[in-house]
């Protein structure tokens, strides 16, 4: 005999004890039936949840995504930020670094600071390249008072804040996913940076109130497959040699159209293979330097019928003098509040050293300054995005705001080679 206690069907397992195969399958598949219509419906609402863009509570954007690791605002946050940006003198700009842990931003951010302009760094921080690198470059800018807001240009509720935060006059926009062979490993670092990035801020720019004026880093890699030299801004670019050359020509078209509908001041810089102290790692004279003095073989690329591949290879100082003039000339967005209320300024500047050099070269150059002969593996230029000469035309961006470079390759190599050897020499590694 069972007590009734035995009887109640507290879990299916129980059922087993009734005596009634009939009853017992029509209570499990009852039961059954209740548990897989529930799932049903709970799947339909993660479901709506999920696709419902206004009240998504997992975002499945990515970008998106850096919002909820991100740690930013609060009013100290909000303190420090207004701190940085805040310019010494009355008629001081005030302004947005992106990309400012990175070689060009980081100069350019202390250049400003020290004239007086206030100066607030955005950076992600990623790991491209040793990520200790932008850590010290980092730590140097705070020692001038220039915080860097750690985030992700794609971070519209972060750029906003920003911008609720701060009336920016000028936004100087330098982060970007650089680097002509890579983009074959990585393509969509390229379109998320390059061009996702772009025009997340843009957006948001257009929507400030008052816009600022935009100044932001192009590249020479634009020129492509174009043989006329040197390269003018009037020259055509539609032949790109490398996705990044093209999301960087994609960015000169976004400027021409967030210019043409909101009224923002934009000035493309087209800079031509940049070196100096603080360089970027993934650069062909950097990583020279470093294997050549680890012994180590180096490729130098040779073009068809051992023709020379050459660049215009630009000082970092030339590159900052070039920015800051841009910025100087830099007329006021018209738009407000997301309107046009007039034509704004638009253009696009060569920042070059208007005398390019072989790489061969360049390699004879470091060999001398470091006291190392280099082992030279001569390759043939690969097709992966790099072409075989850039030489610029400066002409425009004298006549604008008097550009004129001033450090030659050597003069440049042996400011770059003594910043290696001290940087890497205190702490006694190698990239
Ligand atoms: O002006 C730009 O817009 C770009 O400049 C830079 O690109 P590049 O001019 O290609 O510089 P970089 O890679 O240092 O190669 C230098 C030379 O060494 C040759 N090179 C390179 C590697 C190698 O192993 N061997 C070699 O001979 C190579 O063929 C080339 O002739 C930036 O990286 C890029 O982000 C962008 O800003």
């Amino acid at each position: 005999m069972s007590s009734h206690l035995d009887n109640a069907p507290s879990t299916p397992g129980k059922f087993k004890m009734d005596k009634s195969p009939y009853r017992l399958r029509h209570s499990y598949f009852s039961v059954a039936k209740l548990i897989f219509w529930s799932l049903v419906f709970i799947g339909l609402i993660l479901i709506f949840f999920l696709h419902s863009p206004s009240s998504s509570p997992l975002p499945s954007d990515p970008s998106r995504r850096s919002l909820r690791t991100s740690n930013w605002g609060g009013p100290a946050w909000e303190k420090r930020v207004r701190s940085s940006a805040k310019p010494r003198s009355r008629n001081g700009f005030s302004v947005l670094v992106t990309g400012a842990a990175g070689f060009v931003g980081t100069h350019v951010s202390a250049a400003l600071k020290r004239r007086g302009d206030g100066v607030l760094g955005l950076d992600n921080f990623n790991d491209y390249y040793d990520p200790s690198l932008k850590r010290a470059r980092q730590a140097l800018l705070e020692r001038s008072g220039i915080f860097i807001v750690e985030g992700d240009l794609n971070d519209a509720d972060l750029l906003s804040k920003l911008f609720e935060v701060l009336p920016f006059t000028h936004v100087m926009h330098l982060a970007a996913q650089a680097g002509v062979r890579y983009a074959m490993e990585n393509p969509m670092s390229y379109v998320h940076s390059n061009i996702a990035g772009l025009v997340n801020l843009l957006e948001v720019c257009k929507a400030a109130n008052p816009q600022p004026a935009i100044v932001w880093a192009s590249s020479s890699s634009v020129y492509g497959l174009n043989t006329h030299v040197p390269f003018s801004e009037t020259h055509r670019t539609d032949q790109p040699a490398s996705l990044y050359a093209a999301t960087k020509k994609a960015g000169e078209e976004i400027a021409h159209t967030y210019n043409h509908i909101y009224g923002l001041s934009l000035t493309g810089l087209r800079f031509f293979t940049v070196y100096g102290p603080w360089g970027r790692p993934d650069m062909a004279y950097f990583f020279f330097t470093r294997d050549m003095l680890k012994g180590k073989p180096i490729q130098i690329f040779e073009a068809p019928n051992h023709g020379t591949v050459a660049r215009d290879f630009t000082y970092i100082d030339d590159i900052v003098k070039g920015c800051l003039g841009a910025l100087d000339t830099a007329e006021k967005s018209t738009g407000s509040g997301g309107k046009k209320k007039g034509p704004a300024q638009l253009r696009v500047f060569n920042l070059g050293n208007t005398s390019p050099v072989p790489v061969s070269d360049l390699v004879s150059i470091l060999e001398r300054l470091l006291k190392v002969k280099a082992k030279k593996m001569i390759m043939k230029l690969p097709r992966n995005g790099d072409v075989q000469f850039t030489h610029a035309n400066i002409s425009y961006a004298q006549r604008e705001f008097g550009y004129k470079p001033t450090t030659d390759l050597q003069t440049g190599l042996k400011k770059f080679v003594r910043w290696y050897l001290t940087y890497y020499g205190e702490k006694k590694s190698a990239v």
